[in-house]
């Protein structure tokens, strides 16, 4: 054990109380714990059942305990986890126990998961997709992330990465033979392609990516328009619960109110906002500001009506606006079209009347937003923007290849430096490497 080698544990599951509960630890005083707790070391990565008891041979409960020696384990480390029942005695008593082991200590948001990548048991798109499945709400978001954690990117950019690495190794071999007449010829072409189907790959990937950056984020609906239309009764029959106070009074919803649905596996945000309106209040007027401003930010608008309001409303400008005629129990009659909203749906939030059509249109809409992200590899800006910078590297390498060959070289070896960050492994050794390796060509 180094000086500084700590090791850490959390509680693992969610929030106490619960049936069970899991601790993990991970380091070199895993080991330690377990036999500090449980007695004796267990059986390598079988469940066994043992009394648990603290440092003064009190028990601290009847559980089941787990050892993973590493490297084959989570982290990479030596990882010990102890399934005990989810009280929050039991858990602050199995801690405590697990503090007084020395170099022991809690861990930090994400250790677990930073340790496994340091010890190269996850890329870094791959962590992503860890974290992103860990936060996944809906079907569509938890499939995402799903291929993110399958490594699907990280191989992928694996490969591309290993594959300009061999065309630069072909170009510095060109380099070098360039006194000799006729070889750096055979290396280019070989090379050009190479580096010509590299683009093609990569190109389409980032073209496929479809909202799949949004689809982590979800999609943000605002409920907005004048005072008292009903817009605090939509957004309580849409989360099927009273999230917003009703009134007949004008002017009740000051705050931003928001509610995260899953439409069809689309994560959806809805926003219910104050009645805009001069306001003299300035609370109320601090409401509306934030109203607009919520409207303007949004994916799209509900802009609800009442059956008083004119067909000349001002909507938002700058986002897709529905007009949403509510009431439609009061007013009977057709509903007035409103000439400057995308769509207009008659409904009564209150008894629910065309509240299954509107549904159906936001999941629609949420369809053609995110696009045919299902398949798309790229969910994160960091990975666009490195994929990007990769792609820009190698059409630079192409223009160079003729003329200035260690200019191609080199915008190749930024490439796989950005596919390098990418992965989160970024170490010059291993280009220098295939080069020396491929063309140790006697010299
Ligand atoms: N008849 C009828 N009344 C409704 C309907 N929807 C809402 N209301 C009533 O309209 C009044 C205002 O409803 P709210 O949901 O508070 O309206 P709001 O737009 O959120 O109002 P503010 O937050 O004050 O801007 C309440 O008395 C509701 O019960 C509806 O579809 N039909
Ligand atoms: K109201
Ligand atoms: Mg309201």
């Amino acid at each position: 054990m180094h000086p500084g080698d700590q090791t850490i544990f959390a509680l693992s599951s969610g929030r106490p109380p619960s049936a069970i509960a899991v601790v993990r630890v991970s380091g070199s005083q895993a080991g330690q714990a377990l036999t500090t707790l449980a007695g004796t070391l267990p059986a390598a990565r079988l469940a066994s059942r043992r009394l648990l008891r603290d440092a003064s041979g009190q028990p601290i409960d009847d559980s089941v305990v787990l050892w993973f020696p590493g490297p084959a384990s989570a982290t990479g480390e030596d990882v010990a986890e102890f399934h005990v029942h989810g009280g929050r005695a039991v858990l602050s008593a199995l801690l405590a126990a697990i503090s007084d082991i020395p170099n022991m200590r809690a861990a930090e948001p994400g250790e677990f998961t930073r340790r496994a990548f340091e010890n190269g048991k996850l890329d870094l798109t791959e962590a992503e997709g860890l974290d992103d499945l860990i936060h996944a709400d809906t079907d569509r978001q938890r499939r995402q992330a799903l291929r993110q954690l399958q490594g699907l990117l990280g191989n992928r950019a694996r490969d591309w990465r290993e594959r300009i690495i061999e065309a630069s190794a072909l170009i510095e071999a060109g380099i070098d033979f360039s006194d000799e007449a006729d070889v750096p010829a055979e290396l280019m072409a070989p090379a050009m392609q190479a580096i010509k189907a590299l683009q093609a790959e990569i190109a389409e990937v980032l073209a496929a990516q479809g909202q799949a950056e949004r689809l982590r984020d979800g999609l943000v609906v605002a409920i907005a328009g004048p005072p008292n239309v009903g817009k605090s009764t939509l957004i309580n029959q849409l989360a099927r619960r009273e999230v917003a106070i009703v009134s007949p009074h004008a002017g009740t919803t000051r705050d931003v109110i928001e509610v995260q649905l899953d439409l069809d596996g689309y994560p959806v945000t809805v926003i219910d906002t104050a009645g805009i309106r001069e306001a003299d209040d300035p609370v109320e007027q601090e409401g509306v500001r934030r109203a607009k401003a919520r409207a303007a930010d949004a994916d799209l608008v509900l802009w609800l009506l009442g059956p008083d309001s004119g067909a000349n409303e001002r909507l938002p400008a700058s986002v897709p606006v529905w007009a949403i005629r509510n009431k439609i129990d009061l007013e009977g009659g057709v509903p007035t079209v409103v000439a400057a909203a995308d769509r207009t749906f008659p409904i009564s939030a209150r008894r629910g009347d065309g509240l299954p059509d509107l549904i159906q249109a936001l999941v629609g809409f949420a369809a053609d937003f995110f696009g045919t992200s299902e398949g798309a590899l790229v969910t994160r800006v960091r990975q666009r923007d490195l994929l990007r910078q990769a792609l820009d590297s190698l059409r630079r390498s192409l223009e160079h290849v003729e003329d200035g060959e260690e200019l191609a070289a080199e915008e190749l070896r930024a490439a796989a430096y950005a596919l390098g960050r990418l992965l989160g492994r970024v170490d010059v050794e291993d280009v220098l490497g295939a080069i020396f390796q491929k063309f140790c060509i006697g010299k």
